[in-house]
């Protein structure tokens, strides 16, 4: 476990460029299990959800050249084997699950493991991806340490509507349609921006996709896929997470953004805080006029709110970001996590740096902002960007706070603490107990 020490108080300026969104790159590793042929890809961020699923490659005998400098990989699965009975699969991270469909593909049998959540944000279902794995031909078994699934033969295609637009059901439904058999269509498709990335990906390796973007998809199987290269691009995680720091300590930064397009919610959610981006340039920025303040609807009687969905809707792994920005900010705003059940327990947190948020259900959270700030310890949850909102809080106010536990930002953010003191930040990572 690692703790950040944070020395607050210092409005950050400069300019960063974003790394690639670690949930573009997680299902495109798991992709590349599809082909026998050799991929490169561009832009692979050091973070060590990518490393664990790295090393499974290496030990299922796939070659894997990554240099460390250029973050260029070249994977090549041409010698791979797997073994069910012999074999594990990474655990505490959700990705792990994505390997299913090349596993069934390439080898005809296939692992669940036990703990495949991630984030502990509540419920993190299997049921939809099991169900998807079945219909495409799969025999499911529960073992003592986990599922163990297999095919007979070729998966199948077939059509289906899932109960919500879940991110990774969807991408495990185009993984197993891509070689299926015949053509699949996915009613109720997720849509968000990595997931179009991953159909690109997939695409651009000879796979048939249709309906990119909207929430209906149809892939027409093919025999096999080819190589190729990819380039990521910026995380738009990245890009809300810096400029969120330049607004809350009341500096200047300016974050590379080369799909602006993607941002208006974005940029409207900032404004009900009091900060206005500005796209100029392939280039993106947060200006404040004093302290921050939220603003106030015109509606009588109601909060002012911010509420997390499947896109378009806001992204539910952003919210945290803003919960910070409502702990800042004078006045009081509600956060409505449509998605998950249990990512909002960490008010207690908040008040230890004497910020006032009030837990109404599992769901929804309301911040009273604009209270005097003072450093504090506090502890994160297991939940990458509930690590980042804690050192965002530090980070605006003077003194020394420390956050417990924040090792979760390693999952997804490249050089993250490097990054932040190249804005003039005091920060420092320490091994905790
Ligand atoms: C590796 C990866 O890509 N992880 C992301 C992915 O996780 P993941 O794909 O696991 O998230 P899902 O979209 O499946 O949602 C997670 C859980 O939320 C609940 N649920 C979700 C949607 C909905 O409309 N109704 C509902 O009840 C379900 O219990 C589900 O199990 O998408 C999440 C939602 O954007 C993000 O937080 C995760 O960072
Ligand atoms: C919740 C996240 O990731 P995971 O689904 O891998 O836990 C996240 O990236 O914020």
């Amino acid at each position: 476990m690692s703790n950040l020490i944070v020395h607050g108080g210092t409005p950050l300026a400069g300019r960063i460029v974003p790394s690639a969104n670690k949930n573009a790159v997680l299902p495109i590793l798991c992709a590349t299990l599809l082909t026998r042929e050799p991929v490169r890809l561009h832009g692979v961020p050091d973070i060590t959800d990518v490393k664990k699923i790295l090393e499974v490659f290496r030990s299922l005998g796939s070659s894997v050249e990554m240099d460390a400098k250029t973050r260029v990989l070249d994977l090549h699965h041409r010698d791979t084997c797997f073994d069910a009975a012999r074999d594990r699969l990474p655990e505490e991270m959700r990705s792990s699950i994505m390997l299913v469909p090349g596993l069934l593909a390439r080898f005809c049998s296939a692992r669940i493991e036990d703990d495949v959540t991630g984030c502990t944000l509540g419920v993190r279902e299997i049921d939809p991806h099991v169900e998807v794995f079945q219909r495409f031909g799969a025999s499911v078994e529960r073992q003592p340490d986990g599922l163990v699934l297999a095919v007979p033969a070729r998966l199948r295609a077939n059509d289906h509507w899932t109960d919500y637009a879940s991110v990774t059901t969807t991408e495990n439904f185009v993984l197993c349609a891509a070689l299926a058999q015949g053509r699949s269509t996915l009613m109720n498709a997720a849509s968000e921006p990595h997931v179009q990335e991953f159909c690109a990906f997939l695409k651009m390796l000879g796979a048939q996709i249709e309906g990119l973007g909207t929430s209906r998809l149809t892939i027409h199987g093919v025999e096999r896929l080819g190589g190729g290269e990819f380039t990521f691009a910026e995380d738009f995680h990245e890009i809300v997470t810096f400029l969120a720091l330049g607004a809350i300590t009341g500096g200047r930064v300016e974050v590379k953004n080369s799909t602006p397009e993607q941002f208006p919610l974005i940029d409207r959610t900032f404004a009900k805080f009091g900060v206005q981006i500005v796209h100029e340039n392939g280039w993106s920025r947060a200006e404040t006029q004093g302290p921050l303040k939220v603003k106030e609807p015109f509606t009588r009687n109601i909060l002012q709110k911010v509420e997390a969905a499947p896109w378009p809707y806001l992204p539910v792994d952003l919210l945290p970001i803003f919960v910070a920005l409502g702990i800042k900010a004078e006045g009081s705003v509600m956060f409505w996590n449509k998605i998950y059940d249990g990512a909002m327990g960490w008010t207690s947190e908040l008040s230890k740096f004497g910020g006032h948020a009030f837990l109404s259900d599992p769901h929804r959270m309301v911040t009273f902002g604009g209270k005097p700030l003072h450093p504090a310890e506090v502890e994160s949850p297991y939940i990458i960007r509930v690590a980042i909102a804690l050192l965002m809080v530090a980070a605006s106010i003077s003194g020394k706070s420390v956050i417990r536990n924040a090792t979760p930002i390693r999952r997804a953010h490249p050089q993250f603490v490097e990054n932040i003191c190249s804005l003039g930040a005091r920060i420092e990572w320490v091994d905790g107990e």
